[in-house]
């Protein structure tokens, strides 16, 4: 039977972690945000209001409910701040041992009855899972970016997950107002089992010299209807997060055809990692995206 959520905590306030806040306390629920720095929930509260603000200028919210969804959340640069949440929700860097850490460092605050969950997309769910003092009330909520525009959240079980905890995951997931979509703890799952390997290849059709960036992009926005193309996507997405997924598939299957873009890898050496650095494919410190290349 699934338990009724009234408190989220989500650590990590990059575009995931803030886009999460943004849905949840939107729909009534008291939300604390985590993050290293006090600079970066400053920066991801300024994001959210201006979000919400887009939203009222659209008349798809209204002003009172901005007002309210703001005052719903508050910010912690502790775990400490975080414990007496209902579920908590991870979505720092893509990065196993980070997750791994932060869960550890959790848990010894958390209280017991608590849901932890990763937004992870790419990695074991049981694995995670297993860093924890409790397997069974442990999941993959997986949103796709941007949360507030994106009608999809992916449900992975990890072995141990309890029924409880996936049910109150599913309604957790419909008060926000989105679709679930239940997926195996396999490497990626299945958003980006299909989509990191097609934005692989783009990397590679650039790599080999076949099209240039505004080629390659137009070629899948006009020829395939795509919303956007699949390099302006990966700096969408941040081409570090891109790189782990692929490494996640490329290991996780053992199979050549998942080998991360040896391009892929030089701009995230590079801290080229798309619009969160201002540069990837695209260099975004001008008036308008300049590809570069
Ligand atoms: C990597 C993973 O693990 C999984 C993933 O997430 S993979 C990435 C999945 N996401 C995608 O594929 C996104 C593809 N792109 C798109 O769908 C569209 O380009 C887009 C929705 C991002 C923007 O659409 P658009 O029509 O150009 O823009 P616009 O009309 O301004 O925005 C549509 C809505 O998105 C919202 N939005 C756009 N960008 C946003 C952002 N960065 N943050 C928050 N909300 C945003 C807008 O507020 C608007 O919401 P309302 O309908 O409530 O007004
Ligand atoms: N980007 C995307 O399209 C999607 C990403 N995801 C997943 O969501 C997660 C976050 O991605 P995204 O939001 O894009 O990443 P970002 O890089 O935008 O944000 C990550 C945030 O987590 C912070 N952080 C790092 N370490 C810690 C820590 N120990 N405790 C608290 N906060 C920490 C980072 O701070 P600092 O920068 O200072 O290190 C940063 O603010 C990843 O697991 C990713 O795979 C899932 C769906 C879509």
């Amino acid at each position: 039977m699934a338990v009724t959520i009234k408190k989220v905590g989500v650590i990590g306030s990059g575009q995931m972690g803030h886009g999460i806040a943004h849905v949840a306390a939107l729909a009534g629920l008291d939300v604390v945000l985590n993050d290293v720095s006090d600079e970066r929930l400053k920066s991801a509260m300024a994001t959210i209001n201006g979000h919400l603000s887009r939203q009222v200028a659209k008349q798809v919210i209204t002003e009172d409910a901005r007002k309210k969804a703001l005052e719903r959340i508050t910010s912690s640069e502790t775990l400490d701040g975080l414990s007496d949440c209902d579920l908590v929700i991870e979505t720092a860097v893509e990065k196993e041992e980070v997750k791994r850490k932060i869960f550890h460092e959790l848990c010894a605050v958390l209280k017991p009855e608590a849901i932890v969950a990763t937004n992870s997309s790419s990695i074991s769910i049981t694995r995670l899972a297993a860093s924890t003092d409790r397997p069974e009330r442990f999941i993959g909520i997986h949103f796709m970016n941007p949360v507030p525009a994106m009608e999809l959240v992916e449900l992975i079980r990890g072995i141990a997950t309890d029924d409880m905890t996936f049910d109150t995951a599913k309604e957790f997931v419909g008060k926000l107002g989105k679709q679930v979509a239940v997926s195996e703890d396999f490497p990626a799952f299945i958003v980006n089992r299909i989509l990191l390997p097609m934005i692989n290849e783009a990397i590679y059709t650039l790599y080999e010299g076949v099209g240039n960036v505004e080629a390659i992009d137009a070629a899948m926005k006009l020829g395939a209807h795509h919303p956007m193309g699949p390099l302006e996507l990966a700096d969408f997405i941040g081409l570090d997060t891109c790189l782990s997924i692929m490494q996640v598939l490329h290991e996780g299957l053992a199979d050549s055809k998942y080998r991360p873009c040896p391009l892929l890898v030089k701009y995230v050496e590079a801290g080229w990692l798309g619009r969160k650095t201002q540069r990837g494919f695209y260099d975004y410190r001008g008036d308008k995206p300049v590809p570069t290349r």
